[in-house]
């Protein structure tokens, strides 16, 4: 019951809250742009404070390239959206599948702040985003954040990684920056109701270039980026090579 409380009211909280900012946004900013992303951080950043949830945030330095770049992290539950506001850097804009258009209130915040809404049953469409992604991203100077999981997964590993953002990356001659969230597992699990207060470790982790990469590159890169956040993973929550083998 204080589980189903708990998500419930965050529930509330989000769907409320972006329908007080959604107004905010489109006054200040008339529209649809990433300058929003400033305002919804500001109101989500007090959401940790409902929940006893802290931060613990290293390396933020590493956000500071010049230019665009690809942010990969991984993706463990909904309440992700806090720990991305925590540390989102100006200017950078989220992948996101197209059902949270839907969501009502959120389906509202999400477009205006400029998120990046893709259909992950094909293919060939979201290759197609991701394309027009690359050449926006640097006519704009924005960054982009991708959940390279593709999907929620709290079982404290990672599952394999998608492909498309290092294509993204590649294709756009940009830097993949890895941050990686320590495990949720102790403090919230929905199998098992868990849901308490608790910290999370949060590790921005120096740029990785790919300057002369070419699509050839991509799986080496992906690779690369999944083995340096599954032993970061393991470092903050305390559970080196814990589930399966490192290899
Ligand atoms: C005030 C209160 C506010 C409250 C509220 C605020 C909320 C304000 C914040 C919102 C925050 C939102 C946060 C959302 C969070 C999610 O919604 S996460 C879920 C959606 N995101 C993702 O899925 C991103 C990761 N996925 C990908 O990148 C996937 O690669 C794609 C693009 C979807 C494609 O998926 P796929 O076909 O299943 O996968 P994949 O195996 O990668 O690709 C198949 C083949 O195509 C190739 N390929 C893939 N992409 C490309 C490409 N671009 N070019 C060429 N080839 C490619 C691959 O290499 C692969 O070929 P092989 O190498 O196997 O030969
Ligand atoms: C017309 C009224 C409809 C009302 C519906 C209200 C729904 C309110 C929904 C959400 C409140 C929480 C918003 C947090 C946004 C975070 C986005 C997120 O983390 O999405 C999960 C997605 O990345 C992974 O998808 P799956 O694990 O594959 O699934």
């Amino acid at each position: 019951v204080n589980f189903a409380l708990r998500i419930g009211f965050y529930y509330v909280l989000c769907i409320v809250c972006s329908g007080l900012t959604a107004p905010v946004c489109l006054l200040v900013n008339g529209g649809r742009t990433v300058k929003n992303m400033r305002i919804i951080k500001t109101v989500v950043k007090s959401f940790k404070y409902f929940f006893g949830l802290r931060f613990e945030v290293k390396g933020l330095e590493n956000f500071e390239v010049e230019g665009p770049a690809i942010i990969v992290s991984n993706h463990q539950s909904i309440l992700d959206m806090m720990g991305l506001m925590e540390v989102l850097p100006d200017g950078c804009v989220q992948v996101g599948k197209k059902e949270l258009m839907y969501a009502g209130t959120v389906g509202l915040i999400t477009y205006l702040g400029g998120v990046i809404f893709i259909n992950r049953k094909s293919t060939t469409s979201a290759k197609m985003v991701m394309a027009e992604v690359a050449k926006t991203m640097i006519a704009d100077n924005v960054k982009v954040w991708v959940y390279p999981e593709g999907t929620r997964n709290c079982t404290g590993d990672l599952l394999p990684f998608k492909k498309g953002a290092f294509h993204l990356a590649v294709q756009a001659q940009v830097p993949v920056i890895p941050v990686v969230y320590s495990s949720f597992t102790t403090f919230y699990n929905p199998k098992k109701n868990l849901f308490t207060s608790g910290k999370i470790k949060v590790e921005v982790l120096p740029p990785i270039e790919t300057k002369g990469l070419t699509s050839d590159n991509v799986s080496d890169l992906t690779d690369r980026c999944y083995n340096i956040m599954r032993e970061t993973l393991f470092r903050l929550s305390g559970r080196p090579g814990e589930g399966k083998d490192s290899s």
